[in-house]
């Protein structure tokens, strides 16, 4: 039987930690056939990103357009879109091929803006481009909270702050958002707090004491999107994604002299 089916509009990390990589791995252990529209080529290992290429727009919006008007999507998900051209692209061809809140498929938008070591992919003109262009059509955003910053100015360092930054981020216009809490360092748990524009729901989760959590981010909102996929509502989806990557950053391994990344493996060692 045809398996749900999953689009991740995401760069390549060569060191396969993170990016369309970190997806593919994490849609296939849930279950779920992964395609993919490849936006940026970085060169990247565990040290860091030393560079990337970017795809140009048309074909970035010419692989959306090519899988789901074949394969079909239940659900579809970003990650590094680097340039506001590539953003222009991906809302025009979501648009056309009905992902995002106009249409029926649901569109979890992670807006990475930075590599967990600091550097950049995506433009600073960019980040404008994700607040107009992105947030309304998102079914559900996913930022940490270094992206909290940039999209909103505020600094969250405590749990008031972030459902402040909760609301301020909603006001963008998403149905659902989800401030992570990973990098809330002086909190001694991971949490992770979602909001519809009139409740919150509080997703605590221990903070492992590891520094391999590369593609954590990426674990999250595949893991999310293979549910919304399959029909769940946004809590439930979320409530699974929260619960899966907690599993993930347990089973994290070493890798190269750097950050070693998260692992959906525990999933299919279970199966
Ligand atoms: N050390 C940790 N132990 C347990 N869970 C963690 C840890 N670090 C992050 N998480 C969880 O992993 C998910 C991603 O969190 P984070 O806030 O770090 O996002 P991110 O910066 O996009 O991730 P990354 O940049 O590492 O891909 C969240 O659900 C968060 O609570
Ligand atoms: C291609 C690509 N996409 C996303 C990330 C973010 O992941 P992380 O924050 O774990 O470095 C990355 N490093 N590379």
């Amino acid at each position: 039987m045809t398996p749900p089916r999953v689009l991740t509009i995401a760069g390549s990390d060569s060191g396969g930690g993170a990016g369309l990589q970190a997806d593919l791995r994490t849609l296939f252990a849930c279950g779920v056939h992964g395609t993919t529209a490849v936006t940026a080529i970085t060169v990247q290992n565990s040290l860091g990103v030393t560079g990337f290429v970017e795809i140009p727009p048309e074909v970035v919006a010419a692989q959306i357009v090519a899988v789901v008007t074949d394969i079909g999507v239940g659900a579809a998900k970003t990650g590094m879109l680097a340039s506001a051209g590539i953003i222009e692209a991906v809302a025009d061809a979501c648009d056309q091929v009905h992902i995002g809140r106009s249409g029926a498929i649901p569109f979890v938008v992670d807006p990475v803006a930075a590599s967990m070591h600091g550097d950049q992919l995506l433009t600073d003109q960019a980040l404008e481009a994700v607040r107009t262009l992105l947030f309304p059509r998102a079914t559900l955003v996913t930022p940490n909270l270094d992206e909290v910053r940039l999209l909103t100015g505020i600094d969250v360092l405590d749990r008031p702050r972030q459902r402040d930054a909760a609301k301020a981020l909603f006001d963008l216009g998403p149905r659902w958002v989800l401030v992570k809490g990973g990098h809330m360092w002086s909190d001694p748990e991971c949490l992770d707090l979602l909001f519809d524009g009139e409740d919150f729901l509080e997703l605590p989760g221990p903070r492992y004491d590891t520094k391999h959590t590369h593609g954590s981010g990426d674990t999250l909102a595949s893991s999310i999107s293979s549910r919304l996929a399959r029909g769940e509502d946004v809590p439930t989806a979320v409530r699974f994604g929260k619960d899966f990557v907690v599993r993930s950053v347990a089973a994290s391994y070493p890798l190269g002299a750097g950050v070693g990344p998260v692992s959906p493996l525990w999933r299919l060692e279970q199966a």
